[in-house]
Order: structure tokens, then sequence, then C-alpha cells
């Protein structure tokens, strides 16, 4: 049996196939604000997107996942917490059953309905998947999803959904840009961590933003019309995939604001 978010292959089992579950620098966290260190050698965030490096949007049977095209510099992140600079290959969500939970990151134990993972991956390496398992491969923005008005850049990947409603299905998907999809002050916290789903790889330097985008509650209600399943199989909603708050283990999170 794969891994997966129920009581018999989820976050408290996956330790069993992957011990790095319990190592020292997982994630996602419970993030403090009034404990976080102020840097004001952090740099702004610098994102660059190139819609056109846009390719399709896939249900992988753990998330519903945008790939870009990462043969060139034209969709990367540079600056902020990092040097040198990553690559975006793709961005996906974790969500909730309901609309009071659904983030991984937390804020002083508050939940969100859901969070956005755009992943980047560190042109010092030659790929993504080689640069998936080095402690300075990867860096993933972070972005929190409340509750609010319909968010029409959102709509524009839920008019995907009923095309890849089940685990493995995919479609092209063209010309979108993701920086529609960050907030307006890209204020974040930072830290050291790792992958949120297996392997859990501690390659992650994180990158989450204070302000959250907002979507409708109809809107977070079609991410849960998605199947975990497959077609042909028992149906099973795509709820809840994600994982619980961390043991911070020493760790350090840096704020670039005051
Ligand atoms: N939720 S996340 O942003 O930490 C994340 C990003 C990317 C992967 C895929 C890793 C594949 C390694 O071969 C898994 C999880
Ligand atoms: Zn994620």
């Amino acid at each position: 049996m794969s891994w997966g978010y129920k009581a018999n292959n989820g976050p408290q089992k996956w330790v069993e196939n992957f011990p790095i579950a319990d190592g020292v620098r997982q994630s996602p966290i419970d993030i403090v604000p009034g404990q976080a260190s102020y840097d004001a050698g952090l740099k702004p965030l610098n994102l660059k997107y190139d819609p056109s490096t846009c390719l399709d949007i896939l249900n992988n049977g753990h998330s519903v996942q945008v790939t870009f095209a990462d043969d060139t510099d034209s969709s990367r992140l540079t600056d902020g917490p990092i040097s040198g600079l990553y690559r975006l290959k793709q961005f996906h969500f974790h969500w909730g059953a309901s609309d009071d939970k659904g983030s991984e990151h937390t804020v002083a134990g508050t939940k969100y309905p859901a969070e956005l993972h755009l992943v980047h991956w560190n042109t010092k390496y030659a790929s993504f998947s080689e640069a998936a398992s080095k402690p300075d491969g990867l860096a993933v923005v972070g972005v929190f999803l409340k509750i609010g008005g319909e968010n029409p850049n959102l709509q524009k990947l839920l008019k995907a959904f009923d095309t890849i409603k089940s685990k493995g299905k995919q479609t092209s998907f063209a010309n979108f840009d993701p920086s529609t999809l960050l907030p307006g002050c890209l204020d974040y916290w930072t830290y050291d961590g790792s992958l949120t789903t297996p392997p859990l790889y501690e390659s992650v330097t994180w990158i989450v933003c204070k302000e959250p985008i907002t979507a409708s509650s109809a809107q977070m209600a079609k991410f849960r019309t998605l199947l975990f399943s497959a077609d042909g199989a028992a149906p099973d909603c795509m709820v809840n995939n994600y994982r619980p708050p961390q043991p911070l283990k020493g760790r350090t999170v840096r704020a670039s604001f005051k």
C-alpha cells in the first residue's frame, strides 16, 4: 500500500517507510510570529514567471499540480533568503475537508483552509530530481488561502478540475501566470525544512508568505470534488491532504519584516 492521508497510510505511518519523518528539519511547522527573528539582511523575494512555460495540470493522487517547463531560467526565484537562481518546477495545493483546516504550516496554531506551494529547484544542480535530495536543493514558496471573495485567478485552475477528477488524469494547461496567485505583499518567514510528503527529503528552504490570498467557500468546495482514487475505483474524495506541524528541533524562523 502506498502512502496517503488516511489512518492506515497517513502522516503518523510515514516513518515506517521514510524514517527521515522523525528527522531534524521536517516540515511543515507552526510559525509563531512573536518567536521569529527579524533579519534585516533578508532580501525581498524576486519572482519572475513566464506564462508560456506553463505545461499541464495533473491529479497525481495526492494533490492537483501545475507543471512548468524548466529547461530555461524564464520562470525563476532569486534573492529572498536564497543565493543563486532556482527554477519553478510546479505548484500544487493542500486543503481540508472543511474551511476550518487544510494548510500545512500554521500561524500561532491557526489553520488556513488551504496552502499553495510553488516549488523551485537550485540550478547549481542539473535537474529537479538531482536537486530534490540536496540540503540546498529546493525553495518552496508557501501562500495561505483564506475564505473571502471569489478569486478570479483561481477560477482558471478550477475550470480544469472536471477533466482531471481522478488520480493519474492530466490535461494541457497553457499560459497560466502563477504570479496572479501571489499576495500583494511578499513579506515572508523563512526556515530550513523538508518536503511535506514522502520522500520527506530535508532539502527545502521554506519561504512562507505572511499575507494570504482569498478563495470563496464555493471555490474551496471545488477542490474537494477531486479524487484520491483512480477512474473506476471506489470514489475517494481528495481532502485533508495536509501533514500536521512537526517539531521545530531548535530551528530558527526568520522574518523579512518587522
Ligand atoms: N509539499 S512540498 O512542496 O513539500 C513537495 C514538493 C515536491 C515534492 C515532490 C518530490 C519528488 C522527489 O523525488 C513533494 C512535496
Ligand atoms: Zn506541498
